[in-house]
Order: C-alpha cells, then sequence, then structure tokens
C-alpha cells in the first residue's frame, strides 16, 4: 500500500491503517528478534498479535509503541512516525506492557490519578475517569491500597486503566490476560469490547489461541520475527477447523513428539 492509509480488509470491509509498520528490523547480538516486518494494522479491530514463545512479539510491540528503537524501519501510528513525533504518537495510545512496572509505593487511586495529570488531563475529569474506571473493573474497595500488596490481575487491571484515562485511539497490551483469573479476565474482557465498540483499536499479543479466537476479528502471525499471516481471523484460520489448528500449521510446528524421550517419566518407581 503505497500511501499506507487505506487497506482492503479481505472481508470486503474497506479499512484505514491505524498502524503502518515498514521494514522493521531488531537484532540482538547474534540474534535476529525481528526481521522485517510490513504490516498494516486496521483502525476499529481487535487484532490478535500471535505467535510461540520467542516469536518476537514483545520486541515487535516494544518498537511500534516507542518503547526500543529498531534497528532499521517505520513505524506509523494514525500517519504519524512514532520516532520522529514520539510525543504526538504517544498522546494517541495507550500500552500496557508486559513485565508493568507500577509504583509500588502509591495506592492503585493515586497511581491512576498521577497518571491522568502527566496525560495533561484537568483534575475534576482525571477524578471523573478513575472513579469510573476503578469502579468498572472492580477495583474501587482496593483503591486506597498500597500497590505492592496488588495481586497479578489487580497489577493488570490497574495498568489497563492508566492505559485507557487519556481515550487513547489505538490500545497495545502484551499478554494482558497472563495471569489473571476468569472473572477478571471477563471484566478486561468487556471494557475491551465496549472501547473497541466505539471504533478504537485493540492490539494485544499472545500465545493462547483460544482466546485470541474468541476476542480478536483480525490476527497477524508471527514466527521467527517474520509475519506468517494476517488478515481477518477467518481467512487466516482458512479451511482449519480452529485457529489453534491453523497456527500450527503456520509456524511449521512438528513439535518434540510428545515427550517420547521421557522413557522414565511415569515408568516403575
Ligand atoms: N533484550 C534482549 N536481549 C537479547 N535477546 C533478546 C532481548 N529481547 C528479546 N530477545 C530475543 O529475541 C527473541 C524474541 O523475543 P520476544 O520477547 O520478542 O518474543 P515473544 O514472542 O514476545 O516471546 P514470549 O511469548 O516468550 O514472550 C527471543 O529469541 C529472545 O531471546
Amino acid at each position: 500500500m503505497d500511501d499506507g492509509e487505506r487497506t482492503a480488509g479481505g472481508d470486503g470491509r474497506p479499512e484505514t491503517a491505524a498502524v503502518r509498520v515498514r521494514g522493521l528490523w531488531k537484532q540482538f547480538g547474534e540474534q535476529t528478534a525481528v526481521a522485517g516486518i510490513d504490516l498494516d494494522l486496521p483502525a476499529g479491530r481487535f487484532i490478535g498479535l500471535v505467535g510461540p514463545n520467542g516469536a518476537g512479539k514483545t520486541t515487535t510491540l516494544s518498537m511500534i509503541t516507542g518503547l526500543l528503537r529498531p534497528d532499521s524501519g517505520l513505524v506509523e501510528i494514525g500517519g504519524r512516525d512514532v520516532w520522529r513525533d514520539p510525543v504526538g504518537v504517544k498522546s494517541r495510545i495507550g500500552v500496557l506492557p508486559e513485565g508493568l512496572r507500577l509504583f509500588e509505593r502509591l495506592t492503585g487511586r493515586e497511581l491512576l490519578t498521577y497518571m491522568g495529570r502527566l496525560r495533561g488531563l484537568p483534575a475534576a475529569e482525571v477524578e471523573r475517569r478513575c472513579d469510573q474506571l476503578l469502579d468498572v473493573l472492580d477495583l474501587s474497595a482496593a483503591q486506597h491500597k498500597l500497590v505492592v500488596d496488588y495481586s497479578t490481575g489487580m497489577r493488570k487491571k490497574t495498568g489497563l486503566a492508566a492505559a485507557l484515562l487519556h481515550n487513547p485511539e489505538v490500545l497495545f497490551l502484551d499478554e494482558p490476560f497472563e495471569g489473571v483469573d476468569p472473572v477478571s479476565a471477563q471484566t478486561i474482557r468487556g471494557v475491551l469490547e465496549r472501547y473497541t465498540s466505539s471504533g478504537a483499536t485493540v492490539v494485544f499479543s499472545s500465545h493462547v489461541m483460544e482466546l485470541v479466537e474468541s476476542l480478536c476479528d483480525w490476527v497477524a502471525v508471527l514466527a521467527s520475527g517474520r509475519i506468517r499471516a494476517h488478515g481477518p481471523l477467518a481467512e487466516v484460520r482458512g479451511a482449519a477447523p480452529s485457529l489453534q489448528s491453523a497456527f500450527l500449521e503456520l509456524v511449521g510446528a512438528q513439535g518434540n513428539p510428545a515427550g517420547q524421550s521421557l522413557d522414565w517419566l511415569g515408568g516403575p518407581r
């Protein structure tokens, strides 16, 4: 796509690219983590970035969101270059990174208030949005507890609230459901579905195919630092019975033959 703005959705929907990636490359010493990615992520979609462990998902998302400088390549969000206009881009995106670090000695409420003020929102608006987010994410009862005492799920939900406070156009989430119980997962899911139904874009990485299949309407499959397939979910799944089977075929996973070398396991003790 030369202008990078209109892309064919593949399911009959003409689409605007929320994120445009060209020739993205990252090397760590001898290890090529991301090997030349070209991708247009359509706006208003629930997008899953899937791939096996070590495929390059976190590295890709970190480069797209301006957290890690690529060796080469271009990333544009809403038509703005992430590395030439970092402030312009960062005001329009929300990020829930992997291994999220929060200020442990603030309460959940204080943390969100701080983030909202950093984003330049007026104090009254921050308070209003904090009330609503804490309520919707079931964090109201814990809002005056220190973050250091929060569980994994509470941390993810706090991170999500912080990423949503300024009402970004695109939300990037690295493994948002990892370590989250089914109740919290359902809550997070509801918030994200509501967010995308208003025309915003969610991009999240995961290796849990069932989750991606049930949430996303558009997927990109990454393996060994390269895009193996991308497009509307139904198109990527093709004739395969599930995204999981399509994924295994795409990433060429023969795997280890079910641990056949573990001849001692389960034998006489
Ligand atoms: N800072 C780093 N230094 C050296 N190698 C790195 C670094 N970050 C990532 N890598 C390597 O780059 C490759 C891609 O890693 P990345 O974390 O992006 O994969 P991933 O798809 O997010 O994996 P996972 O699903 O296991 O989180 C891996 O081989 C990893 O070991």
